[in-house]
């Protein structure tokens, strides 16, 4: 595995850094300051307590977050640097996005495969993104279309996201920590750049960076946060917006004893509560973003389903579960096991009852309401699974919507700390290293859609990216010669 420092090795965290967490309770003063949390609890990853320079420390707000600081990068403390501007709040929810008509669902769709965060080509190939996004998105607009349709004609994400800033902006009034909430979509309306036009329009003096992911993924949280590096780096007013991210939050008690409040419910409504397997379909990646570029997304599912299941253990229910990843796109290798599979499996091993848990996602969306409730739901009954249930997405849930107020406002000591003059979106180059803990190179990735990786040296990329162009061509005419569409079974074997 390439490039995946700090998932490497980990050590056993000792108890909180009391004088430590005094100094950085009180804003931020004292030698060196806290930036991107790479988060874990009870155990921390770290190579040696030193990264690059960078000496881990525990964080004022989370006793068991851990945060990476360079005791070079001193900067003022955010409230003396602000001077005596107004203090403005505001949060910037990140999150997907989905067509809301059918008709939206082939640009949506583009928007998405012209993202190099989800195929990523070779250097010498980039130029053919937007052709393969086009190619890719025709060929796959019927088949999402068609789940769409089946969900009511359109994704219900932007209603469920404009919901949850509401709540949120609520609930942080409600705790005494007014602040403005937007909402940022990375593949369709309101845009991400939407979203920081108001953000400077409204004058916000301290933003807080939530994607509303609870784990992060290269493919989503890490695709929304290079996007913002990008525009952050190219708009002279926000790069001097004081600003943290919050790469990701699964851990959180909150998040967690939520999840298990939603599962205890669901099971207490099986007749056999002993007898249920908890099914936990996760949104899967391509196998290569973990093994070859070091996405932490599989370890932060692990250990989320982990803590969860301890929850609801915690609870008196000692159910069996399984995890399993959902929603394969192309022939490449994604992470194993498939859902699909892994109910056919449990049917044959004579599962019965079974409750499907969503855990990649806080909201209902097209692959909760189509592909678990309808597609998995039958492939169970055709397996021999008799009782089913679902767990439904954790929506604008109470607990949960509270609870991300709190990591909201557990962050904001944080914003701007060690902000100067730096490209970088989170001070000093803290989403820099967020981002290189797993993809430091930013190696080519097998693309999930399509495959040409053959070459290692810089000559072979340059001949394989023509090679793959000549064959592009070549299929766009037989295609256009033949009235068939050759890719059409590659995309769409799923
Ligand atoms: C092709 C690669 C894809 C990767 C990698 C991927 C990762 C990933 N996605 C989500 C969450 C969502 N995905 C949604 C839609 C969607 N995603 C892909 C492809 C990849 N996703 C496609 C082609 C689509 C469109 C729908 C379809 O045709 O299947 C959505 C939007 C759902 C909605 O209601 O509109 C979400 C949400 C996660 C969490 C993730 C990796 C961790
Ligand atoms: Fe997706």
């Amino acid at each position: 595995m390439a490039s995946f420092g700090l998932m490497q090795r980990t050590v056993h965290c000792p108890q909180p850094l009391v004088e430590e967490r005094s100094s950085l309770v009180a804003g931020c003063s004292g030698r060196g300051l806290p930036v991107i949390q790479r988060q874990r609890r009870g155990v921390c990853s770290a190579t040696n307590g030193v990264q690059r320079g960078r000496v881990l420390r525990r964080t004022a707000a989370s006793p068991d977050v851990v945060s990476f600081v360079d005791p070079n990068d001193i900067r003022k403390p955010a409230a003396a640097a602000a001077g005596p501007t107004v203090d403005k709040v505001g949060v910037l929810l990140l999150n997907l996005g989905g067509p809301e008509k059918l008709e939206d669902v082939k640009p949506f769709l583009y928007n998405l495969f012209a993202d190099p965060e989800i195929i990523r080509l070779p250097a010498a190939a980039q130029f053919l993104q937007p052709l393969l996004a086009t190619i890719i998105s025709t060929l796959r607009a019927p088949k999402s279309a068609e789940g769409y349709e089946a969900i009511g004609g359109g994704s219900p994400l932007r209603r469920i996201t404009d919901e949850q800033a509401e709540a949120l902006a609520q609930s942080l009034r409600a705790k005494g920590q007014p602040a403005n909430v937007y909402v940022g979509m990375r593949y369709w309306h309101p845009y991400t750049e939407e979203a920081l036009e108001h953000i400077k329009a409204d004058g916000v003096t301290r933003l807080v960076i939530l994607p509303l992911y609870p784990q992060f993924s290269i493919s989503t949280s890490g695709s929304s946060l290079r996007l913002l590096e990008s525009l952050f780096k190219s708009d002279r007013a926000l790069k001097s917006l004081r600003h943290t991210v919050i790469p990701s939050w699964y851990q959180r008690r909150g998040y967690v004893s939520a999840m298990a409040d939603l599962i205890v419910e669901e099971l207490r409504k099986f007749r056999d509560v002993p007898s249920v397997e908890l099914f936990f379909s996760a949104h899967g990646v391509p196998k290569s973003y973990v093994e070859e570029a070091g996405d932490p997304y599989k370890e932060e599912m692990e250990e989320c389903v982990r803590l969860i299941m301890a929850e609801v253990k915690q609870r008196g229910f000692a159910n069996t579960h399984t995890l399993a990843y959902q929603s394969r796109v192309g022939p490449a290798e994604w992470l194993k096991p498939y859902t699909d599979e892994s109910i056919k499996e449990l049917g044959q091993r004579g599962v019965k009852s079974l409750l499907a848990v969503p855990i990649s996602f806080v909201s209902e969306h097209i692959e909760t309401l189509e592909e678990i409730d309808m597609e998995y739901r039958e492939l169970a009954e055709e397996s021999g699974i008799r009782n089913w249930g679902r767990v439904p997405a954790l929506n604008t849930n109470t607990a949960f919507i509270n609870d991300l107020a709190d990591a909201v406002m557990e962050a904001l000591p944080y914003v701007g700390c060690l902000a100067g003059p730096t490209d970088s979106l989170v001070p000093l180059g803290d989403l820099e290293m967020l981002l290189q803990a797993y993809d430091r190179e930013r190696r080519t990735l097998p693309s999930p859609v399509v495959m040409w990786e053959w070459g290692w040296t810089k000559s072979a990329e340059t001949w394989n990216g023509r090679i793959a162009m000549i064959a592009i061509i070549i299929i766009l005419a037989l295609e256009a010669a033949s009235g068939q569409s050759i890719l059409k079974n590659l995309f769409l074997a799923e």
